[in-house]
């Protein structure tokens, strides 16, 4: 099983509540948006491998300490567990987006993410990250790798949960 992170940071532009959102540009879910992430590499935490590819991805510095835990998501692939994605939120960073190779980063309305070009169960979790809440899920894909080309079947969505014991 792999295990991964998102991170959305925030901010508020004259009353407009933004996300930053990343086009991907290559590897798993290239050509959609997503927050910034990535798999977690050895010895390394949830907490720290946001931050890393937060800044890898977009160049944003990020404190570990200011990433509010908001998600964790259980996909599966034919009936097998195959990522783990922990997603963070903050409004605290330092620096201005830019591109990578990985991606090119974009502000966009939080209410006008573009989820008809996002993972299609991205619009079942999200907004309730996006409004503050605490979510765990899980999400069942059919039909084989690579797991953006398979297809979305189900899912079940737990509200409210705890992350107290956050590694
Ligand atoms: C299945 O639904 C998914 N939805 C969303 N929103 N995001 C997903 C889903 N499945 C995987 N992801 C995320 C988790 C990671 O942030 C990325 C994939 O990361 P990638 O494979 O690009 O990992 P890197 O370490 O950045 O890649 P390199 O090996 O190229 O360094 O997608």
């Amino acid at each position: 099983m792999i295990e991964a992170t998102l991170c959305f940071p925030r901010r508020d532009v004259d009353g407009t509540e933004e996300v930053l959102l990343i086009e991907k540009r290559r590897g798993l879910g290239e050509g959609w948006y997503n927050g910034p992430g990535g798999k977690l590499e050895a010895g390394e935490t949830p907490r720290e491998c946001a931050v890393r590819e937060t800044r890898e991805e977009v160049g944003l510095e990020i404190d570990p300490a200011d990433l509010e835990k908001a998600a964790e998501l259980d996909f599966r692939l034919d009936g097998e567990r195959h990522t783990l994605c922990h997603v963070f939120r903050t409004r605290t960073f330092a620096g201005e987006p830019r591109p990578s190779p990985e991606a090119r980063p974009e502000w966009v309305a939080v209410e006008a993410v573009p989820y008809d070009r996002m993972w299609e169960d991205d619009r079942l979790w999200l907004p309730a990250v996006l409004a503050g809440e605490t979510v765990a899920g899980e999400f069942r894909f059919v039909g084989g790798e690579p797991l953006d080309e398979a297809d979305f079947a189900d899912h079940a969505l737990e509200r409210g949960v705890s992350f107290a014991d956050e590694r």
